[in-house]
């Protein structure tokens, strides 16, 4: 059965803008919240000092008026005071291509900081590595780039661009495309992350701008088919990530791998967050860069019990209490009030809050107060909205209600789609405030001319990194000219957060010794290093090494790595007495798993290769969902769901070594501690069998919301399921060949297809044709159109009736835009029996039958 659409988008474009709440609202015309709370100004916030409530004396006010004006003087350099300014200028060697393109993307010259860093020696010849920090905003990424795409066209070899998220990767991509658009011979630019399909191979990429795991499994397989003498440079951007916890070492890893070749290549590395700088570079055997200049200056404030303190503890202004009930925790009050002003005076805000939940529950508050917007404006949110409702999962309550109002939300419960409209919209000022987790902090270049904070994330007490990532996020080049920082905290965090306020930037540490077996792994596999003297060598360039005191402790840890890899048979020893990697080992590195994982894996297929159950799709579904990100399992959901399994699925469950009575003891409140390897083991098998039967949902074409639903999860963590499944799959794929199980291998590939699609088997033809994604291609399959041929021979009338039966939105559309909506119908479906019969081997320029639209 076809599972039924959630549709609340009807209802949302169709309810009338809801107005403020106002308690006591009878003597209060405005929609204002706090009016009757105050006879201070309409607006209890800060926009600018000029505006602050009177509650100031004269001299401080005059005084704070001086500071704000020269703080947003324009800081922009004047090109004509400095030639050496210009990106034109003969010194810096560049492209005129090249600098056309960043005039395109609005940089015509450089800040005096960037000029004076280039002109380090040996940088812009490429033979010199380089560590640098300036604050956030600074325009650390030109500096590399510079460096990059010069070196890039005039030696040809290839760059890797090395980021921490996948959002980051996605904008740069998009931002480097543009500026190498002009540029001939023509620069290619690639983005590389788990989930991304791309059908290049970094070799035929000039620029390949990875995640971390990505970059490391492209030089990993690159010193392994001796490609890696193609790569001439390496940025590291957000630097500071080498401290942590999950994936630092990982970048470590890859930093010093690239340390031991002999071969000229530059290493750029950068970070606002750095404050030992010189161990770095050292380490990196790079100069050294320091700037304080940060182009639109950041004026920053501390706010507690509805008061509002300067850098320099100073009181300066107050934050009138508000009546509302849910506003009467001053913290609350502070934040509604500070995004509230924001968006009065025509900015935008962010607002960075502790959990998922918090930034939900501030959007749907916000959203009572925020004012009317232009019907335009509110007619664009509406294309947002009918945006969302047309994704896979369909539109959020919460989302669609409060984008209509100018607020919305964003965090990993959101799908990644979900997440990039957001973004859109706040980039084009239709949303005049996201309330956001931690996440966004990191690098988004986004409009917001203020950043409002709460101190903590979950529980716990911002760092200090974090928190000057968050506020970097405010007055970005570009973007806004003015940047205003609010921190407002609890009384009682207010001396914690103090503090936090004084403490230095701590040093960035190694985090190698929770990965030092997946270093040697690599360097062994890879045979980078295989004796044990090139061994100690390759340690001897790791961060660790360079910073520990404690070199006896490292020796010993390095000795115990290799006996435990030697017992996991990931290496043995070869005749010479130093190492060599096994066919396990191998596969481990060439598919980018850490060696537990790899031995983990390598188990779990060894015992599907023995017994393998394919009379459903179910045994094949566990072996490609991924061994790592896993969910817990929700016992109860999974009793109730091998309940229901036949014969053959009950089969599976015992084949991957899951316990239905452990199962029904867990539901019951049973416990299982994770203190055996044993244990360890028996959970992650359940965990990876409840995941799988998320999979298993998704596969069989039911939307993501009903499968976040009926697992309890967030939509997020399943549709991130999608992409790192296909990830998964084709890693496991390599990973199978490399171990020489050609078979499971391509039946791997089978299911990362369909997973793709989303689809079942029956629809894997129709898919293949444009436009047609699951949705579609069942109702085009359900109204008899079955195989290619069938559409090839179909009339295209009948198509487009199809077509229109399955947009979401039809029903709600005015009938002038129906008038649009059948055009584009008529347009799709014409190019949809082109493509059919272009596959099924019919001239696709026949003439189409009845394209008439229908009555
Ligand atoms: N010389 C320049 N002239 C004008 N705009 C610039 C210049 N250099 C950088 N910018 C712009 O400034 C903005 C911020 O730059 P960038 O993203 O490099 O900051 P960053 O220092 O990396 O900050 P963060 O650490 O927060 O990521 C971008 O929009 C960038 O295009």
């Amino acid at each position: 059965m076809q599972p039924s659409r959630e549709s609340p988008l009807e209802n949302v474009l169709n309810q009338p803008l809801k107005r403020p709440k106002i308690p006591n609202s009878g003597r209060v015309s405005s929609a204002h919240p706090y009016r009757h709370a105050t006879k201070g100004p309409l607006y209890p916030t800060l926009p600018s000092p000029s505006t602050y409530p009177a509650i100031l004396d004269k001299a401080t006010t005059k005084h704070l008026q001086q500071q704000y004006r020269s703080s947003t003087q324009s800081p922009t350099p004047d090109a004509s005071r400095n030639d050496i300014l210009q990106l034109s200028h003969v010194k810096w060697g560049l492209d005129s291509n090249f600098v056309e393109g960043l005039k395109n993307c609005g940089i015509e010259v450089m800040y005096e900081w960037q000029a004076e860093c280039l002109s380090m020696p040996g940088l812009l010849e490429g033979e010199k590595n380089l560590v640098y920090t300036a604050p956030t905003s600074a325009g650390k990424s030109l500096v590399a780039e510079i460096l990059m795409i010069k070196r890039v066209m005039e030696t040809r070899m290839k760059a890797i661009v090395v980021l921490p998220y996948v959002a980051i990767v996605t904008e740069k991509v998009k931002f480097l495309k543009k500026v190498v658009e002009g540029i001939e011979p023509c620069i290619n630019v690639t983005g590389y992350h788990g989930g991304a399909k791309s059908s290049l191979g970094w070799k035929d990429a000039d620029i390949s701008v990875c995640t971390i795991e990505k970059a490391n499994s492209i030089v990993n397989a690159a010193l392994e088919d001796g490609s890696i003498g193609g790569l001439g440079v390496v940025v590291f951007d957000e630097l500071h990530m080498l401290e942590d916890d999950h994936r630092g070492y990982i970048l470590e890893v890859l930093a010093t791998k690239l340390l031991c070749l002999q071969q000229s290549l530059q290493m750029i590395g950068m970070s606002a967050t750095l404050s030992n700088i010189s161990e770095l570079g050292s380490w990196l055997q790079a100069c050294q860069y320091h700037s304080t200049y940060r182009p639109i200056p950041l004026q920053e404030y501390l706010v507690y019990e509805n008061e509002v303190y300067n850098e320099h503890n100073q009181l300066i202004a107050h934050i009138p209490p508000s009546e509302v009930k849910d506003l009467k925790d001053p913290v609350m009050n502070a934040i509604i009030s500070l995004a509230y002003g924001c968006v009065v005076e025509g900015y935008s805000a962010l607002v960075f809050c502790p959990t998922r939940d918090m930034t939900e529950r501030i959007t749907k508050l916000l959203g009572q107060f925020m004012p009317p917007a232009d019907e335009d404006v509110v007619e664009q949110r509406r294309e947002v909205i009918r945006d969302l409702a047309a994704s896979i999962t369909g539109l959020d309550r919460i989302l669609g209600k409060s984008i209509l109002l100018g607020v919305a939300f964003h965090h990993a419960g959101l799908t990644t789609e979900e997440r990039d409209m957001v973004a859109e919209a706040y980039d084009k000022g239709l949303v005049k405030v996201i309330c956001c987790t931690p996440t966004m902090a990191a690098g988004v270049n986004l409009p917001a001319r203020r950043v409002i904070i709460h101190p903590r994330t979950g529980r716990t007490l911002l760092t200090p990194a974090m928190l000057r990532q968050m506020r970097g996020r405010a007055g970005r080049k570009g973007k806004d000219t003015v940047g205003e920082s609010y921190l407002c905290c609890p009384k009682v965090d207010k001396d914690a957060v103090k503090e936090l306020l004084k403490a230095p930037m701590p040093r960035v540490k190694s985090s190698l010794t929770v990965g030092i077996q997946r270093a040697l792994l690599e360097v062994i596999s890879t045979r980078l290093a295989t004796s044990l003297h090139s061994l100690d060598d390759y340690i001897q360039c790791t961060l660790l090494y360079h910073t520990s005191e404690d070199k006896a402790a490292i020796a010993a840890l390095v000795q115990s790595s290799l006996t435990s890899l030697t017992s996991s048979e990931l290496i043995r020893e070869d005749d010479t007495g130093g190492f060599e990697p096994t066919p396990i080992g191998i596969a481990t590195v060439v598919s980018g798993f850490g060696p537990e994982e790899g031995v983990f894996l390598h188990r779990e297929l060894s015992r599907a290769l023995m017994a393998f159950n394919l009379e459903t799709d179910m045994h094949i579904i566990y072996n490609f969902t991924p061994i790592y990100g896993l969910t817990e399992v929700n016992w109860k959901i999974l009793m109730n769901e091998i309940e229901v399994l036949d014969e053959s699925g009950l089969r599976t469950v015992t084949f991957v070594g899951v316990n239905p009575a452990l199962v029904n003891r867990m539901a019951r409140g049973g416990t299982l501690k994770e203190d055996s390897p044993e244990n360890v083991e028996k959970l992650r098998v359940h965990r990876r069998f409840f995941v799988s039967l998320m999979l298993r949902d998704l596969i069989n074409e039911i939307p993501i919301h009903h499968v976040a639903n009926k697992y309890e999860t967030p939509r997020g963590f399943v549709q991130q399921l999608a992409s790192t499944c296909k990830g998964f799959a084709s890693t496991t794929g390599t990973f199978c060949k490399k171990m020489g199980w050609g078979g499971l291998a391509v039946l791997l590939e089978h299911y990362t297809y369909r997973l793709d699609m989303g689809v079942k088997d029956d629809l894997m033809e129709l898919v293949k044709l444009p436009f047609v994604k699951s949705y579609t291609a069942r109702m085009i399959y359900n109204a008899g159109l079955r195989s290619i041929a069938a559409v090839a021979a179909a009339e295209a009338n009948n198509l487009i009736l199809i077509l229109e039966a399955a947009q979401p939105q039809r029903l709600r559309l005015k009938i002038e835009e129906e008038g649009m909506l059948r055009k584009r119908l008529q347009d799709r479906a014409e190019r949809i029996i082109k493509a059919a019969r272009r596959l099924h081997g019919v001239d696709p320029s026949t003439k189409l039958l009845s394209l008439k639209h229908p009555s």
